[in-house]
């Protein structure tokens, strides 16, 4: 199954067009880097993929999500697990007094709080605990975000998403913040959610596109420049035209790394 089915989607924000006719498939499996210079239209897609916004309505176009044209937002987003940096800001700056486990919990109703008319239940905490289990931050149950670090808790809204078990996951810049062990420990944890669920992440950096990841979408002022196998989409040419500047890359054991940057060119 496609989790996006795109045909010529335009988004535009009051009269600015900032998507152009983008046509994009992702499939079940298909673990997928979005990149781009900044305010190319990479969270702007991602939103499409959320319905948190909508494209502009004409006869072509086609948008589906996993095969469907409308959806229940909550239904669609059990199926989608969301990672921004905006809802790490928003639980460390309202909920500060918030626990690992309670992030984790606030999952189930899609709220940066936990209220007693929400009436959590024996199965819901059991299916907390058994995620921060997996995620290997039991230790962070009892810990309040006010004293978490940055790492720690990205790692509980990883928690929050999962407890849907949601079929995709979509990151957007998900190691802002991080130092350089913290993100290397961050992409190993995607590598390995990778195995069961299909990741989309958005990022401005080549180092991040771990070895699971098969698929590359190289988007530059609103527009699909390439997408295709990374082996394919990741050369001197495509990347130095997403990203304005003359750039040679390299792959090591792996990994692709920028190599050299013309800056006078
Ligand atoms: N809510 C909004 N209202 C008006 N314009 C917006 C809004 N959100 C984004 N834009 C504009 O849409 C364009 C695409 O923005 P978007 O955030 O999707 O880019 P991006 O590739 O994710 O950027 P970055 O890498 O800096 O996060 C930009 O020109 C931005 O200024």
């Amino acid at each position: 199954m496609s989790i996006v089915n795109f045909e010529h989607i335009c988004v535009a924000y009051e009269d600015k067009n900032v998507l152009h006719d983008i046509s994009l498939k992702i499939e079940e499996g298909e673990h997928t880097a979005i990149l781009g210079a900044n305010g190319s239209g990479k969270s702007t897609l991602l939103k499409l993929f959320s319905n948190d916004i909508y494209p502009r309505y004409s006869e072509v176009m086609k948008k589906e999500v996993f095969g469907k044209s409308v959806w229940d937002i909550w239904e669609l987003k059990k199926n989608l697990g969301i990672i921004t940096n905006d809802l790490h800001y928003q639980f460390s700056e309202r909920s500060p007094d918030l626990s690992g486990f309670e992030v984790a919990l606030s999952g189930f109703f899609s709220s940066f709080h936990l209220y007693e008319h929400q009436g959590f239940s024996p199965l819901h905490v059991k299916k907390v605990e058994e995620v921060l289990a997996s995620l290997e931050i039991s230790h962070l149950r009892d810990k309040r975000i006010s004293s978490m670090s940055t790492g720690e808790l990205r790692r509980c809204i990883i928690a929050r998403s999962l407890v849907h078990e949601p079929k995709a996951m979509i990151l957007d810049e998900p190691t802002v913040g991080l130092d350089i062990k913290a993100q290397m420990e961050f992409l190993a944890l995607l590598q390995n959610l990778a195995k069961e669920r299909t990741i989309i992440l958005v990022t401005h950096h080549l180092e991040e596109i771990f070895a699971s990841i098969s698929q590359v979408v190289l988007i530059k002022e609103g527009l699909i420049v390439a997408h295709g196998k990374k082996e394919e989409v990741l050369n001197d040419e495509n990347l130095s035209k997403t990203f304005g500047v003359s750039l040679h890359v390299k792959c090591e054991n792996e990994r692709y790394v920028i190599e050299k940057i013309d800056f006078m060119k």
